[in-house]
């Protein structure tokens, strides 16, 4: 659905794309992941056509940017909204802009109103709302004409737990339906709940891109028992309920707790900022 290839874009001596190269399948969460500066909004930009690469292609569905504007919904990493408008002129603007009129239209606002819970907002004006309300709308506003890709920049930023299930589940629900779907998030558990496949960006490239337990299970888990002492032993291991085993035979002192940490996305986030250190 989505193919970009070798993208590279420079702003002055900053290198902010390098040679990106990224395909999301229709019906695929891509959750991109990477430290700040990595490149992943960037990237979000071109696809959307708000910025022109210096070399690279990207194609959706076949043609450029700038020939499948209404295929793509997007929300922006920072809120944009107008805020004298209300939550419904924000839906309603959107959804014309794609082409829907009349009954469709009405329809998928309402649909949409629903489903990310802002019928009791519906026209209220959007610089009154709360931050979660807006993030809620930003996001109607990108699904409204049910777009066939959709690229969502940390949509959950700042979300408190009711906003940020009610965005899951439309992205859910949106990639079930065949939507393919470009999730940035620097909150990783996101992504296990959408059962995303990963992309992890580093220096404007892809480093790595597969599935949770293609990328996480190469990461070592922890083992920590605590000793009735207070004193506690640690091991990294790839094979935490072996190296449990190991330790619980060789230790000949009273134990009070044990702890095994299986691998997560987290470790594979702090790997990369090991990775990233100067
Ligand atoms: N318009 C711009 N002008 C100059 N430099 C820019 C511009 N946009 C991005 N950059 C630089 O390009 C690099 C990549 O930025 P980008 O915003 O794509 O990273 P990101 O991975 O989205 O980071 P974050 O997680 O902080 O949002 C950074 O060094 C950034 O400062």
């Amino acid at each position: 659905m989505l193919v970009a290839t070798d993208l590279v874009k420079r702003y002055g001596t900053v290198r902010a794309l390098e040679g990106f190269t990224l395909s999301v399948a229709a019906g695929e969460i891509v959750g991109l992941v990477g430290h700040n500066g990595a490149g992943k909004s960037t990237f979000v930009e071109i696809v959307s056509n708000l910025v022109r690469p210096d070399s690279g292609t990207v194609s959706i569905d076949g043609r450029p940017p700038a020939a499948a504007r209404g295929r793509i919904g997007v929300s922006p990493q920072h809120i944009s909204l107008y805020p004298s408008c209300t939550v419904r002129e924000h839906l309603e603007l959107y959804g014309k802009l794609a082409g829907l009129r009349g009954p469709t239209l009405r329809e998928a606002v309402d649909e949409l109103a629903v489903v990310l819970r802002l019928t009791e907002i519906m026209d209220r004006r959007t610089g009154k709302l709360s931050g979660g309300q807006q993030r809620r709308t930003q996001a109607a506003s990108a699904l409204v004409h049910r777009p066939p890709l959709l690229l969502l920049d940390e949509p959950t930023a700042g979300a408190d737990l009711e906003t940020r299930e009610a965005i899951l589940d439309v992205v859910k629900q949106r990639a079930g339906e065949g939507a393919a779907v470009v999730y940035t998030t620097h909150y990783l558990p996101e992504l296990t709940e959408l059962r995303a496949t990963i992309a992890v960006a580093r220096d404007g490239r892809i480093i790595a891109h597969g599935s949770y337990e293609e990328l996480v299970n190469d990461l070592p888990g922890e083992v920590r028992v605590r000793l009735d002492s207070e004193e506690e032993i640690s091991v990294s291991t790839h094979e935490p309920t072996v190296t449990l085993m190991d330790l619980l035979r060789q230790i000949d002192r009273p134990i009070s707790s044990v702890d095994v940490r299986h691998p997560s996305l987290d470790d594979l986030y702090r790997s990369l900022a090991v990775h990233d250190a100067p």
